[in-house]
């Protein structure tokens, strides 16, 4: 067998012997882990391979394991390599022809449901066509830069010869996925790790000095950060239902320096929830609430092919019962931000026609931030008052 053929071979095995329970990175580290012979170079192939394989979603289900993830090395790829030289010499020669190109080439046609079978689930606003083809494509790594720092950050990824891409705001940096951004740049308070979109919602906050805020579901606190970076002055409030994610938020607080603020574990759907809350009112409350992540799926493709459709209504369920514990808590006159990382509308304009009936809060601005046209997360915001 050469190189490439145990590579597939790998690759075939580790599909079959995942069941979807666990991220799939989790799954390819402990394979990797129980099989020590294969060196960095192996498993980088093999790993790409298989996420190939699932980026491919529904389309090919009745072909062979092995020819999907040929063919997955077929549309993902855009550069001649040694695997199809050797495996499929013919598509490795077509590897530069536009999705379209290669359809023609394939056994089965490969139409935008078949690659993403949740369209008619989206949100209004996002091209179905162009999103259901992104998938094939992981997005990029993004960070966004903090405390005037852009010049010093700049000048470290030019001396690593990193190629990078800054946005008109010149806070947003897309990097080639893979960087050592905590290599290249060593001073860890300059930047935040976080998706273009997900900068992007902090445009709906428009905090002021002195108000309460409170980032009710902060997880480790992106866009509790984000908000402080905006506002230092801001009174802020942080809730999670996990005690250790609240642990990882203090810890990223300090490397950030962000200071003065309230950490409480709390479970937002619980009974007694609102009781515990006593008459607080906030100026500002972020309620990024748990969700599918169907608009992150482009870095975790196998979620498209475990995913079950009737999940989507149960996150809104939960999704509702947060808002409605938690919308009383808006002062008259403030702002809920509701903010998720879903494409589907059942999470998000749902939500928030749920939110205006059962609350005075109104739609003000925000909706869909598309992220595929720019190589980031899809997410949904809005901003209600
Ligand atoms: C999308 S994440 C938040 C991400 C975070 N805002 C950020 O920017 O990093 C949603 C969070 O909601 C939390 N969550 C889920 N169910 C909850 C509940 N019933 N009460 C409170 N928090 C909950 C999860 O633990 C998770 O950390």
């Amino acid at each position: 067998m050469t190189r490439w053929e145990n590579y597939l071979a790998s690759a075939e095995k580790i599909i079959g012997a995942y069941q979807g329970s666990l991220p799939l990175h989790h799954f390819l580290k402990s394979f990797f882990k129980e099989h020590p012979y294969m060196g960095g170079r192996d498993r980088r192939w093999i790993s790409q391979l298989v996420y190939h394989y699932f980026r491919l979603g529904n389309w090919g289900k009745s072909l062979s394991v092995n020819e999907r993830i040929i063919t997955g090395a077929f549309l993902c790829e855009t550069t001649p390599n040694d695997f199809l030289a050797t495996i499929r010499p013919a598509w490795n020669e077509q590897i530069a022809l536009p999705h379209a190109d290669k359809a023609a080439l394939l056994p089965v046609p490969l139409t935008p449901d078949t690659l993403f079978p949740f369209l008619p689930e989206l949100s209004a606003g996002i091209d179905a066509n162009a999103y259901a083809y992104t998938v094939l494509k992981q997005p990029r790594l993004f960070i966004r830069v903090r405390n005037n720092k852009l010049d010093k950050v700049l000048q470290l990824l030019d001396k690593a010869a990193i190629t990078y891409e800054l946005f008109a705001n010149n806070t947003t940096i897309a990097l080639p996925n893979g960087t050592k951004i905590e290599v290249v740049v060593p001073e860890k308070s300059w930047y935040e790790v976080q998706d273009a979109s997900s900068q992007q919602t902090g445009e709906l906050f428009h905090p002021q000095q002195h108000q309460r805020w409170w980032d009710c579901c902060a997880a480790s606190g992106g866009k509790s950060i984000l908000l402080k970076d905006q506002q230092p002055g801001v009174q802020l409030l942080v809730s999670d239902v996990r005690r250790s994610i609240l642990e990882n938020l203090q810890q990223r607080f300090a490397t950030a320096g962000v200071k003065h603020f309230e950490a409480r574990v709390a479970d937002l759907t619980a009974e007694n929830f609102p009781a515990s809350m006593g008459s607080q009112q906030f100026d500002g409350i972020i309620l990024d609430a748990p969700c599918s992540g169907s608009g992150t799926w482009g870095r975790t493709p196998e979620s498209i092919s475990f995913f079950k459709k009737d999940e989507i209504g149960k996150y809104q369920q939960l999704q509702k019962k947060i808002a409605h514990n938690v919308a009383p808590f808006v002062k008259k006159g403030g702002s809920l931000i509701y903010i998720t990382c879903s494409v589907f509308k059942q999470e998000n304009e749902e939500v928030v026609k749920y939110i205006e009936e059962i609350s005075d809060l109104r739609k003000q601005e925000g909706g869909v931030i598309a992220g595929y046209d720019k190589g980031a997360d899809t997410m949904y915001a809005v901003r209600l008052s």
